[in-house]
């Protein structure tokens, strides 16, 4: 069995984070693992607090992980502080880790800041070079590339920026944009889109987190990078369009919608 480990925080309230993470890459037809980075108080309204592991409990976390069950493919998601960010980019490049899917994770649906500022800057130079690809939403975008976006064409102009300056794929989420859910990939210059059809379910806590882990697995189980996108991108439209309601806020996706495991097929 293909495998994939989530360096992330945990989400108390299970939609996002860790959880979601977990959910995903089991869905997606993978052995899951995870290192956490913190622990969060959080429901569908809102993060309470935030509890920091120590740099080197998280290394020892990474190192139990890779000296036993090597990980196909690694996500990395909220990392608040610059000095975890550190860790975790030594332990990758000792270890040489493939398949690295970094969400730049900034700031929570609710709007709770999960990332100090500071950190910011160490992320696009120890992290984003490592990856194979980065995964911004719009407002992330526009602090990695330093620019507003406000058009299809800004979002191709940030995400060739970025790609060019750190030597990765970008995936830039159209999410939070008006009127449709569509993507676009930079992979080495070329640009592609990935159309979504907009699903009217106002439940989005964590769907940035369970899109990168879906295509980490996808990575993990052999598919091109295209192809996990694509698939990365119906799995989430089915878990979303499945219309599970939980909560007072912005409710978690179904991660379990897919009951004939169509999305944990292999590569050929
Ligand atoms: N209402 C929606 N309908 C369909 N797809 C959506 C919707 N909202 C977000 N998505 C998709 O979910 C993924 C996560 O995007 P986004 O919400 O922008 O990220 P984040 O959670 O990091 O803010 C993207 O593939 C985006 O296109
Ligand atoms: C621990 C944790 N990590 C990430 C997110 C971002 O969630 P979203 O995918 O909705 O942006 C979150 N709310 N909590």
């Amino acid at each position: 069995m293909k495998t994939a480990l989530t360096i992330a925080g945990s989400d108390s309230s299970g939609g996002a984070g860790i959880q979601a993470d977990l959910k995903t890459m089991t869905m997606n037809g993978v052995y899951a693992m995870s290192a956490i980075t913190a622990l969060t108080a959080q429901n569908t309204t809102g993060v309470r607090a935030i509890m920091e592991v120590t740099p080197e409990f998280l290394q020892q976390q990474i190192d139990a992980v890779f000296e036993d069950i090597r990980p196909d493919a690694v996500k990395i998601g909220m990392v608040s502080s610059g000095e975890l960010i550190r860790v975790i980019a030594e332990r990758l490049r000792f270890y040489r880790a493939g398949n690295v899917v970094v969400d730049p994770v900034m700031v929570a649906t609710s709007g709770s800041a999960l990332m100090k500022t500071d950190a910011v800057q160490t992320l696009m130079d120890e992290l984003l070079p490592l990856a194979e690809l980065v995964t911004p939403n719009i407002p992330e975008a526009e602090i990695l590339s330093g620019m507003s976006i406000r058009t299809a064409e800004d979002m191709e102009k940030a995400a060739k920026q970025i790609s060019g300056d750190r030597h990765c794929a970008v995936l830039l989420k159209g999410g939070h944009s008006i009127n449709d859910a569509n993507d676009l990939l930079c992979e080495d210059g070329k640009i592609t889109w990935f159309e979504g059809k907009r699903i009217d379910n106002p439940n989005t806590h964590g769907t940035g987190c369970t899109l990168s882990s879906a295509i980490a697995a996808n990575l993990a189980k052999g598919f091109a990078l295209d192809e996990s996108v694509r698939r990365a991108k119906e799995y989430i439209s089915g878990a979303l369009g499945a219309m599970l309601d939980l909560g007072k806020g912005a409710g978690p996706m179904k991660h379990n919608f897919d009951l004939n495991s169509r999305f944990a097929e292999e590569a050929n």
